[in-house]
This record gives C-alpha cells, sequence and structure tokens, in this order.
C-alpha cells in the first residue's frame, strides 16, 4: 500500500471511529471516501462488511471513478455512489451513515424533507431565515447506478446530502472535515424534525 493511500486510510479511519461514536454506524453499517485524485478520479473508500468504529489507516481501497479497486482489498459495496457523487458535485469528501432520523424522516417526507428558519441551516450554505431547503429524498436500490442515477436526478445544488429511503443518509463536502460538519448539521436538522412532529 502506498503512503498516500495509508494516509488517507489513517484520515478515513479517525473520522469513522467519530461517527461510531454517535452511533451512526452500527454493525458493520456506513462508509466513507476521500477523492485522492481527479482526472482521473481516484478515491480511497474504506473496506467492505468492517467495523467502521475499529477501523485501521490499512483498511483502506483505492477505487476508479467506476468504484472498482485499483488497489487494497474489498472496498465499500457503494464505493460506486461515492465515485458517481464527487464526479457530479465535485465534493473531495463522501460520508453515509445509517442514522434512525434519516430513516425516519425519509418514511414520513418520501418527497423530500423542507426545512426552514433554523440557524442551523447556516451550517450547509444557506440562509438561516426566509427560505425553504429541501433536503431530497431518493429510493433505495442495491444497484449503484441506478442509486446514483436517482441522485443526479434528485440532488438539490443547495443541499450537500441526500436521504436513501429505508437506508441512510449520504453527505459531501470540500474535504473529510466539511463533509462531516454537512452530515453533523443534516443529522441536527432530521432529528429536530423527527422530535417536532
Ligand atoms: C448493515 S451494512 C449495510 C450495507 O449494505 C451498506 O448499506 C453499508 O452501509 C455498509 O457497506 P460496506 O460494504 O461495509 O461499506
Ligand atoms: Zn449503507
Amino acid at each position: 500500500m502506498t503512503a498516500g493511500l495509508r494516509e488517507a486510510g489513517a484520515v478515513l479511519a479517525a473520522e469513522s471511529a467519530r461517527f461510531a461514536s454517535l452511533g451512526w454506524m452500527r454493525g458493520t453499517s456506513g462508509n466513507l471516501s476521500l477523492v485522492l485524485s481527479r482526472d482521473p478520479l481516484r478515491l480511497a473508500v474504506t473496506g467492505s462488511g468492517l467495523d467502521k468504529g475499529e477501523l485501521t489507516a490499512e483498511d483502506v481501497v483505492l477505487v476508479d471513478g467506476r468504484g472498482a479497486a485499483v488497489q487494497g482489498g474489498r472496498p465499500s459495496a457503494e464505493a460506486a455512489l461515492h465515485a458517481r457523487v464527487a464526479a457530479l458535485t465535485g465534493a473531495g469528501a463522501v460520508v453515509h451513515v445509517h442514522t434512525v432520523a434519516s430513516v425516519a424522516m425519509g418514511r414520513r417526507e418520501p418527497g423530500g424533507i423542507v426545512f426552514r428558519d433554523l440557524e442551523m441551516l447556516k451550517g450547509v450554505g444557506q440562509p438561516a431565515h426566509d427560505v425553504e431547503v429541501v433536503l431530497p429524498v431518493i429510493a433505495n436500490s442495491q444497484d449503484m447506478a441506478e442509486l446514483g442515477d436517482r441522485l443526479e436526478a434528485a440532488r438539490n445544488p443547495r443541499m450537500p446530502a441526500v436521504v436513501v429511503a429505508g437506508h441512510g443518509l449520504y453527505a459531501w463536502g470540500e474535504d473529510p472535515v466539511r463533509a462531516r460538519h454537512h452530515t453533523e448539521v443534516v443529522e441536527w436538522l432530521l432529528e429536530l424534525e423527527l422530535a417536532r412532529r
């Protein structure tokens, strides 16, 4: 494994441990990625089927723009969707977590979840007042190309996240820290909506 990939693995392991400690990656759920190059597109993605709270710097796979392994073991089953999100949005890092609030709210609002008049909206780059911001909800699929098509069709450029119904939350950002902040902010918004209905 190259030093660059191991370094990316260390970042993903630390981020993963943080999400797992919040209970957002229970069992072996969730996955993370970090873009290492744009042309050609190459991402460091967490390995498949691992306990995301116990990853080491070695538990990472280099994948191409279609999510296929270039170096390392078995990449996340959702690596192709990470690559699609990175290509589509220009994000440098993608987070996928299995939170209760995202699944519960996806059930309640299958057409999209509307947020308004919340200071926390500033955490996803939106004004706090006088605008409605929609978090898209897409149907789940085991086919990452199909899921990617749904995400592309439903994506709201003002919201760096999408809920996958019956599954969880995808969020992204310029780098791992910003992707984490977006994940935390969107999860906060979802928990609030869930609590107030
Ligand atoms: C309970 S894990 C469910 C998986 O199918 C998947 O949705 C997931 O989030 C983790 O898959 P992985 O291949 O480990 O990255
Ligand atoms: Zn998942």
